[in-house]
């Protein structure tokens, strides 16, 4: 029998010495591990909000956004929380009794304080932009464009929130901001991916917003938005159609009817068996088509739907200008568009319409996508009705034929998309759970929410921390042993040999 293994039978490695050192080692083990827990523990969540009110030609609608309040302006998510439909029509429609204007959005406001915080409200910005239909209600009567702010604004100031203005975006800024947030909630931004274009529909006007490669913004400089964002340069091209929103666009369509005063009109554009009195008058309140009002108009027509997409199409077409052109292109009615590029996202009334006909697959060719509208566009109307009454609206319901119709001939004929590049466009209403329109854009831009430059990579995350700290003790701990079962031995020879 050896020395060393006699010594170790007299002197096993679990002496009282040896115990008490893996006992202080793993009780340092423990409490290192601990106080990285403990310590580094992130706060429970805070949330921050801010409000904007769309309030568009034919409706008014409320979004509360939220985003956690430790990382608002790098790399935080800001995310739709609630929305509201304020209800009864648009702030321009209550041009002749103001006070309404501002009523209407009530029952939205107390929505509003139910869904943030208390304690928030009075921190939370609150923000009323307003698109076409007060673009046109102020050139229409600009006084009472002015009284139906001042309503909007008393009733905003009355709410708890922290108010910061009502005004009308322009024409750039809906389709820019359109455009940041679809770029933004598709996280293209950060990372500096291809942008998507944006392509938004209202009911008054219409907005293209796309980043063309190689395009020299000086050709039409009120065309192009410049924008510095996560460290990225970007030159968008954005244009909006004022007048070419889907409820203005059929004003002009029957005005191009009824030029010669007629008592009847047939309009290929609605169905078959439909037939409604209108009178002229309201056809031509709006500035879109009053200088077209016919001289010596009866005050009413019949309007009779015959339900024929190939002549409903030439009606549509016959409302854009294709000749004017100064500059090197353009899209319709002398306006300057870059080459088309990247992919689109379609939303708002492009959404709502596409999305009833069942069109809102872009894989099928454009023929077929055609073919189908064609279809719908000669269904009876009391067919159509018995089949949707009830749960679509009837306005909506009798004019889907025209919206898809003028939808496809302002993509294709309009902008340009071909039947090869119409796959390029995707019909969206929301990303990740918000909705797509220029208000998520807006407000990220008046709080400053998206930094110009790149931020700096974030510290290691709680989580992170934790395991590398474990890792590390363990690893401790393992050398410990280590020490003990190998070199303690020879230490206590050592000293024994002393
Ligand atoms: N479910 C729906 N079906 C069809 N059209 C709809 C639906 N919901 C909203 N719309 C239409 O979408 C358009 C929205 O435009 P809006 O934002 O109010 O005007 P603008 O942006 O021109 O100021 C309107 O033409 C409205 O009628
Ligand atoms: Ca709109």
């Amino acid at each position: 029998m050896s020395a060393q293994r006699e010594m170790k039978e007299k002197k096993p490695w679990h002496t009282p010495l040896t115990i008490i050192i893996t006992v202080i080692g793993v009780i340092a083990i423990v409490a290192l591990v601990t106080v990285a827990v403990l310590q580094n523990r992130p706060v429970p969540q805070k949330y921050k909000y801010g409000i904007v009110l769309d309030a568009g030609s034919s409706h008014t609608a409320l979004y509360i956004y939220e985003w956690p309040a430790e990382k608002d302006n790098n790399t935080g998510r800001v995310e739709q929380k609630h929305s509201c439909k304020v209800k009864g029509k648009g702030i321009s429609s209550y041009a002749a009794e103001p006070e309404k204007a501002g009523t209407s959005l009530i029952d939205c406001m107390r929505e509003a304080e139910l869904q943030v915080p208390t304690k928030r409200h009075r921190e939370t910005p609150l923000y009323l932009g307003a698109t076409a239909g007060m673009r046109l209600l102020k050139i229409e009567d600009s006084a009472a464009s002015d009284k139906v702010f001042q309503a909007v604004e008393q009733t905003l100031q009355r709410s708890p929130f922290y108010y910061q203005g009502a005004r009308i975006l322009t024409g750039q800024e809906e389709g820019a901001f359109g455009w940041v947030t679809v770029n933004y909630l598709d996280d293209r931004l950060k990372q500096g991916l291809e942008t998507t274009g944006a392509l938004d529909l209202g009911g008054a006007s219409t907005q293209i917003s796309f980043v063309s490669r190689n395009y020299d913004i000086s050709e039409s400089p009120s065309n192009s938005v410049t924008f510095r964002l996560y460290g990225n340069d970007y030159n968008l091209y954005t244009h909006s159609f004022l007048c070419y929103g889907k409820d203005q666009v059929l004003k002009k369509a029957l005005a191009h009817q009824t030029q010669s005063g007629p008592t009847k009109v047939q309009d290929p554009c609605f169905h078959p068996g439909y037939s409604v009195k209108r009178d002229y008058a309201s056809l031509y309140d709006s500035p879109c088509v009053s200088d077209m009002k016919p001289k010596g108009a009866p005050s009413e027509f019949t309007h009779i739907g015959e339900g024929n997409f190939s002549q409903c199409q030439e009606v549509v077409k016959s409302l854009f200008n294709f000749t004017a052109c100064t500059y090197s292109r353009c899209s319709f009615d002398g306006v300057f568009q870059p080459p088309l590029q990247g992919p689109f996202g379609a939303f708002s009334a492009y959404y709502f319409v596409m999305n009833f006909l069942n069109l809102t697959d872009t894989s099928f060719p454009l023929e077929t996508v055609k073919k189908n509208l064609a279809n719908y566009c000669a269904t009876p109307w009391n067919e159509l009705k018995q089949r949707h009454l009830g749960r679509v609206k009837e306005k909506y319901l009798a004019e889907y034929c025209f919206s898809g119709t003028y939808i496809l001939t302002l993509l294709t004929e309009g902008y340009n998309f071909t039947k090869e590049k119409f796959s390029d466009i995707k019909f969206i209403k929301e990303i990740k759970g918000s909705d797509a329109g220029w208000t998520l854009g807006y407000m990220l831009n008046l709080t400053n929410m998206i930094p110009a430059e790149a931020p700096d990579s974030p510290p290691l995350p709680h989580a992170g921390y934790v395991s590398i700290v474990t890792v590390i003790a363990i690893l401790l701990f393992i050398l410990l042993i280590l020490c003990l079962r190998s070199i303690w031995p020879r230490c206590s020879k050592q000293q024994q040999i002393v």
